[in-house]
């Protein structure tokens, strides 16, 4: 039974095989706030977990020892930045490390308005994962994603660990949104609805390739309604939090499940997400990263699958998405070359 059938399915119902017994730490950098709060929480109900380490600028050990009550078998650990090397212990021997650290949208903003502030947070993390956790699974979840994950990537190079089969930017809430979207649209269950989406993960970058979901047949307007929902599905979040920030218990739903994705895949089991990984599917139009469905493996990427067969309407969504992602990623990169 998958995540996505489930949300405490992975928790409460599934059986473990010895290997899913050895030790795996997740640490989250930003896990006091809306997303890292019910994120870590998640994580502590993921039998799969067998060490939580929470890291935030405030109010980590608070969360930490909240969440350490649940009686679950993991150790749950807060640290803080006055703590001595309390980013460096919390990052030491992680398996995987989820980023939902910086600051989330208001109204009227886009995704890219937030890159002034969370360039350098991001870049400053990723820094501290280089040098402490430079094997793990990295999940950036911070906006702007399409630009944060070429910001990791060029910090991992600038430190001589950058492996691109582990570095992920989250955009498993598209997947939730579109097969939620669709199942409301259609009256189905959305357990059994899967779209694959594809590009980046802000906008008109986001692709989804409805040709290929179980109902090729949404034409016109309701076509046309749906792209749009799930294109601008966090703006929907946003203008309903009214300045309160943008979505964080879906997308704590949706972090819990790519992690515990990986967690599945290096555990021996076929499990395959879109994500926006380093891809050569476009790199011959300078395109380096790009979201497709990518099977996950024991050392991170295993096979990056191409978008496959699309509409007319569909290569037009693609090429708008490839003009902006283009845009987006070289934002990342020359921000780091210029602020190294
Ligand atoms: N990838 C995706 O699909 C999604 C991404 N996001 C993004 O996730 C980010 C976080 O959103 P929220 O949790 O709602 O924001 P929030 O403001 O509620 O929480 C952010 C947390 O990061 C912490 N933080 C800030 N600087 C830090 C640093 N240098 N080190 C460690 N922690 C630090 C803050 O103290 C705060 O607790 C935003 O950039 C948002 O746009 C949000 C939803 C979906
Ligand atoms: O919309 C936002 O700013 C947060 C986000 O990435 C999403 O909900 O998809």
């Amino acid at each position: 039974m998958s995540f996505a059938r489930s949300a405490f399915s992975f928790a409460q119902r599934r059986t473990f095989s010895v290997s899913a017994r050895q030790n795996s730490k997740v640490t989250v950098l930003g896990a006091a706030g809306g997303i890292g709060q019910p994120l870590s929480l998640l994580l502590k109900l993921n039998k799969r977990v067998t060490d939580l380490a929470l890291y935030d600028i405030r109010g980590a050990p608070g969360v930490a020892a909240d969440i350490s009550h649940v009686n679950s078998n993991s150790t749950v650990a807060g640290y803080k930045p006055d703590d001595a090397e309390g980013l460096a212990t919390a990052l030491k021997g992680a398996e995987i490390v989820l980023i939902p650290a910086g600051v989330p949208r208001k109204p009227g903003m886009t995704r890219d308005d937030l890159f002034n502030t969370n360039a350098s947070i991001v870049r400053d993390l990723a820094k501290a994962a280089a040098e402490h956790a430079p094997n793990a699974n990295i999940l950036i979840i911070s906006n702007p994603v399409n630009s944060t994950v070429p910001i990791t990537a060029e910090v991992f190079k600038s430190k001589g660990v950058y492996n691109p089969k582990r570095l992920f930017g989250v955009t498993t809430l598209d997947i939730v949104r579109a097969s939620r979207f669709i199942s409301q649209l259609k009256s189905t269950d959305p357990a059994n609805e899967e779209v694959t989406v594809v590009g980046g993960h802000s906008g008109v970058t986001i692709v989804p390739i409805l040709s290929q979901s179980n109902h090729p047949d949404i034409a016109g307007e309701a076509r046309d309604k749906l792209v749009n929902r799930i294109q601008f599905g966090g703006d929907e979040v946003v203008k309903a939090k009214d300045g309160a920030g943008s979505a964080t218990l879906s997308m704590a739903f949706a972090g819990a499940r790519m992690a515990d994705s990986l967690l599945r895949a290096a555990q021996g089991e076929n499990v395959v997400e879109c994500t926006f990984v380093e891809s050569p599917l476009y790199k011959d139009q300078g395109i380096d990263f790009f979201s497709s469905k990518v099977t996950l493996g024991p050392e991170g990427v295993k096979e990056i699958h191409p978008v496959g067969a699309v509409n007319e309407y569909e290569q037009g969504l693609l090429d708008a998405c490839l003009k902006d992602l283009s845009k987006n990623i070289a934002k990342g990169k020359t921000f780091v070359a210029e602020n190294p």
